[in-house]
């Protein structure tokens, strides 16, 4: 339970003027998180919405560089980013996670932090080798040779999600086109009252 004030999350969810809530973007390395993640909030910040961008290398570099990529320090680090997000739910702000999450059970515990209507789970969902053709950081290349061990994907498992809410297949669909399913799910819960000016 967040630390109760006088000031719960209504009313600085009135002060934003939209609800606060997680999109979760879970799917493979060079499936399609942040550039998605990136440019939903780019929509969402366009239309007058307080976003926060939370990503695995974001967090790996600070809160948690004591990680490294074991299973068990994988669901270490999505205890962490879960946690961290809800705490910007109850700011008021739509925090956008990106993070490569691969256990059904981590993302169903990340879940079971928000309400229903606060929670977005998106399974950006592409299969293993167009990921590694893409190879945006030139990471499988070196999973490959060993170089890196624990790969997800490659030495390491990526449950596929069970019951995402949206799912989207970014070898087959655009950028706009993935951009626009996820913001067509959240907009219509982002809405707190009628008074509230999202379109
Ligand atoms: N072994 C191994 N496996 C997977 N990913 C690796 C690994 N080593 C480094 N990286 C880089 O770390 C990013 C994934 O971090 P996450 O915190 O999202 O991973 S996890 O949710 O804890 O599984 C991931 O970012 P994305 O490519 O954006 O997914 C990589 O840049
Ligand atoms: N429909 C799509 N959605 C998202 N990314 C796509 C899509 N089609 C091609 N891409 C490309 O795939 C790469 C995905 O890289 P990135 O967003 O860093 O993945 P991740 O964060 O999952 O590791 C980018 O180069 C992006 O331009």
């Amino acid at each position: 339970m967040p630390y109760q004030g006088t000031i719960g999350r209504t009313e600085r969810e009135r002060l934003h003027g939209h609800k606060g809530m997680c999109i979760w973007f879970t799917g493979l390395s060079g499936s399609g998180k942040s550039t998605l993640a990136s440019r939903v909030e780019e929509e969402l910040h366009r239309r007058g919405v307080s976003t926060y961008l939370l990503d695995g290398d974001h967090l790996r570099r600070g809160l948690s560089a004591d990680l490294g990529f074991s299973d068990q320090d994988r669901r270490e680090q999505i205890r962490r980013a879960a946690h961290v997000a809800r705490l910007f739910v109850d700011a008021g702000i739509v925090v956008l996670s990106a993070f490569i999450s691969p256990f059904e059970a981590e993302r169903e515990m990340a879940r079971a932090q928000f309400d229903p209507d606060s929670f977005v789970e998106v399974f950006v969902d592409c299969p293993l080798e167009v990921c590694a053709q893409r190879d945006p950081k030139g990471l499988y290349v070196k999973a490959r040779q060993g170089v890196i061990p624990q790969f997800t994907g490659i030495s390491s498992p990526y449950e596929r999600p069970l019951s995402p809410d949206v799912t989207v297949e970014t070898a087959k669909l655009s950028v706009c086109e993935c951009t626009g399913r996820i913001l067509d799910a959240v907009i219509p819960r982002l809405r707190h009252d009628s008074s509230l000016g999202i379109t």
